[in-house]
């Protein structure tokens, strides 16, 4: 069996394709990402020799029909999953274009050419499927009560999030229209190893091993729903497994957060177990995200119910190994915060 994982040298992508190849021994993934500032070819440094022989890495972009169509022609696809997306609200509200040209017209085309490879004399060939990668964010914000099921209502409120609906709803129209095999899963914030210190986890932790300010948006009290991201891909392998085609499934561990109580968590960790002059001093309220969702909360059940999912990382476990990960990994976490790094926090955060 042959996947096409877009997105490959990203957060997600990444860990997806190490918990992959390790489960599936005779699986072959071929791996595309266009290498932005977010992917990166050193977060798949460490496939083992045997791994990287079932491993073909594509550089290269979505939007690139040619290249998508060639990559088709030259390996048998049978599961394309969808992980490649500008995926940062910040960014997306300082340049939505290539939000919408990345998420939208990327899935668009990817879909597409699955669809001329896969259906064949009048009918999908078995054992295809397309499957993609959204987020929680389609739905919009919540008050204090309640959870997103599969059927809230979409209502985004950010360029990224926005476009992340468009292409769900490109996807949908391809199952209703050409009954193409496909699923999309929706799962809430993710945090882990090899995630890109724009987001909030990854940022306070360099912040504070740089005795830099945090910044937290607003008052602090937006919450979020944290997902350890080995539990994401767990999710997403039993959807390839054993979703059914054409559902949506929301993906969740219910462990909802305030965003000061996370800032206050890794601060406090550090402070006793790496270096005390680390404190919440550091912490500034800054001026708040436009358009910034108070709460997101998944409601986990069909997933849970139907596929036999259940999310296995306790919060208080994955954010300690989360942690200890980018203490071991400084060099990573210092080759990435280079160059464009500070261009770009000083963009967003210069002027709060
Ligand atoms: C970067 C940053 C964030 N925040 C706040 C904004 C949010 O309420 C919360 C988490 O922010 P972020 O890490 O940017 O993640 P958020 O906007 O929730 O979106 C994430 O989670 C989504 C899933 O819910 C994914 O679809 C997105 O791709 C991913 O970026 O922390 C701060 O207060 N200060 C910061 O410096």
């Amino acid at each position: 069996m042959n996947l096409l994982v877009t997105g490959c040298a990203g957060f997600i992508g990444s860990n997806f394709v190490y918990y992959y190849l390790d489960k599936y021994k005779d699986r072959k993934i071929i791996g595309l990402d266009k290498l932005t500032y977010a992917g990166n070819l050193e977060n798949l440094a460490k496939l083992t020799p045997e791994q990287k022989k079932r491993f073909v890495f594509v550089k290269g972009d979505i939007t690139n029909r040619e290249l998508i169509e060639h990559i088709f022609e030259e390996f048998e696809i049978d599961v394309v999953i969808n992980f490649a997306a500008e995926s940062h609200v910040d960014r997306s509200i300082i340049d939505p274009h290539v939000f919408v040209k990345t998420n939208v017209l990327g899935t668009q085309i990817l879909l597409d050419v699955a669809k001329n490879f896969w259906y064949k004399s009048g009918k999908w060939i078995d054992g295809k499927r397309f499957i993609q990668i959204s987020t929680d964010e389609v739905y919009g914000s919540l008050g204090k009560t309640g959870y997103f099921t599969e059927k809230t209502p979409l209502d985004p409120h950010s360029p990224y999030s926005a476009s992340k609906a468009a292409a769900d709803l490109i996807v949908k129209a391809y199952f209703d229209t050409y009954k193409m095999p496909v699923n999309i899963t929706r799962c809430s914030n993710n945090y882990g190893p090899y995630q890109f210190p724009e987001k909030l986890i990854p940022l306070v932790i360099n912040n504070c091993l740089n005795k830099r300010p945090i910044p937290v948006y607003g008052d602090g009290l937006n919450i979020r729903d944290w997902l350890y991201v080995e539990d994401h891909c767990k999710a997403i392998d039993l959807v390839i497994e054993k979703g059914v085609i054409g559902e949506i499934y929301n993906i969740g561990g219910h462990n909802e957060r305030t965003n000061i109580e996370i800032v206050k968590m890794i601060i406090n960790y550090l402070k006793k177990n790496f270096d005390e002059s680390i404190s919440e001093e550091l912490i500034r309220f800054v001026e708040d995200r436009k358009g910034h969702d108070r709460r997101y909360a998944i409601d986990p059940s069909k997933i849970m119910r139907e596929l036999g999912w259940v999310p296995e990382t306790k919060f208080e476990d994955g954010i300690v190994k989360t942690i200890n990960w980018y203490l071991n990994n400084r060099d990573w976490l210092n080759r990435v915060t280079t160059g464009k790094y500070m261009e770009y926090y000083d963009k967003v955060y210069g002027s709060r």
